[in-house]
């Protein structure tokens, strides 16, 4: 994860610079953190040259400018958002921004850790992010969805053989981690409470927060745990949670595309949906019915159509993509034939 620390002058991509609208986007941008903010440079013309035509671009300005991680664990899952959106773009090989082709919207890749503040300084209108990212910004966002990946907890962990499990003992201790604004309230908060003569200290490393301890770094450190292994593997032990992340579909409370961020939000909800659940299609004899209405009540119902056997039907329902394999099992024992799941690309509901 990036540092929040100070100006960090980035490029939003490199080269090529041969096409002069291409150049217009690519002026070295600081980020939200200093100044000027990306807005004034990709939404603000006089800051181009005079000789120079945005051709593609200059529309920029009328476009959601919707932020998406551009590389880590996210990247690739988010990309599946956007195609479950519709939205459909080309990104040209290093171009961190995409015109989309068939929406006013513009995809702009950006590291997850500064997504956060540049929606909230209304640099961009709609991103996707942690919810741990968004508390480290501290900045205050609309919610719009959460997306049901992602999931992972940020802990404060000890090394086992510490004998520690009270984050009581490591005040006025060090710690380290990528979460260094957390990490700073939550021990500023518990040095105040237990009275610590000095305080805990923080120090920041961009990844491998793991290694830390046994390197002698540290006494604890906070970073993210999913499913325990990266801990477990380095002789750790959580104990103390200070929030629980998922990803998150969030949006500029300020912004002028609400109608737009709407409408993009709801065809996401649709796919977050479907991912949920399977399509499930089987025959069923007619007499024994109930028990497949139990077996399969579908959202509302299922759905039952004539077969051409008189003694058939053909029954269809959405069923839970946790519980299909199960559902598969007591259907067949039930006397049903010819079950097919099927995965949905979208959803309305
Ligand atoms: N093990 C995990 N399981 C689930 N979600 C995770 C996990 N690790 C991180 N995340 C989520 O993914 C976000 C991005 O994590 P990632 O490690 O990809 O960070 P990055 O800084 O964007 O990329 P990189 O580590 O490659 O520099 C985190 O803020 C968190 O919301
Ligand atoms: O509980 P687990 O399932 O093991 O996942 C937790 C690990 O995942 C993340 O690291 P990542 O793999 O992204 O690498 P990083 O340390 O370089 O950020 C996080 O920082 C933990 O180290």
């Amino acid at each position: 994860m990036a540092s929040n620390n100070g100006p960090i002058d980035i490029r939003i991509g490199t080269a090529p610079l041969a096409n002069p609208a291409v150049a217009a986007v690519y002026q070295p941008l600081t980020t939200p953190f200093g100044s000027p903010p990306v807005e004034s440079v990709t939404r603000n013309h006089s800051r181009v040259p005079s000789n120079t035509t945005f051709g593609d671009l200059s529309d920029l300005s009328d476009r959601l400018l919707f932020a998406v991680p551009k590389k880590g664990r996210l990247a690739e899952l988010t990309l599946k958002f956007l195609e479950g959106a519709d939205v459909q773009f080309n990104r040209k090989n290093r171009l961190d921004i995409a015109l989309s082709t068939n929406l006013p919207v513009a995809v702009v890749f950006l590291p997850a850790a500064d997504i956060p503040k540049y929606i909230a300084d209304g640099n961009v209108d709609l991103g996707i992010t942690g919810r741990d990212m968004i508390a480290e910004a501290d900045v205050k966002l609309n919610e719009v969805l959460a997306l049901g990946f992602g999931k992972c907890k940020l802990c404060v962990q000890v090394p086992i053989r510490s004998g520690i499990r009270d984050p009581k003992d490591l005040a006025g201790k060090r710690i380290v981690t990528s979460f260094e604004n957390l990490a700073k309230k939550y021990f500023g908060e518990l040095d105040s409470a237990v009275k610590s003569v000095s305080p805990t200290h923080i120090e920041y490393v961009s990844g491998s927060v793991e290694a830390a301890c046994a390197l002698g770094l540290a006494d604890g450190i906070i970073d993210l745990v999913e499913s325990g292994e990266t801990m477990r593997a380095a002789g750790l032990v959580a104990i103390h949670t200070i929030i629980e992340s998922e990803t998150v579909l969030v949006s500029n409370p300020h912004t002028s595309k609400q109608p737009l961020i709407d409408k993009i939000s709801n065809r996401i909800a649709g796919y977050v949906n479907a991912q949920r659940y399977y399509y499930c299609t089987y025959n069923a004899p007619k007499d024994r019915l109930k028990e497949f209405h139990r077996i399969t009540p579908g959202k509302k119902a299922p759905t039952v159509t004539p077969l051409d056997d008189e003694d058939w039907v053909s029954v269809s329902a959405m069923v839970e993509k946790k519980s299909a394999a199960e559902i598969m099992d007591k259907l067949e024992i039930a006397g049903a034939r010819d079950i097919l799941l099927f995965a949905l690309a979208n959803t309305r509901v």
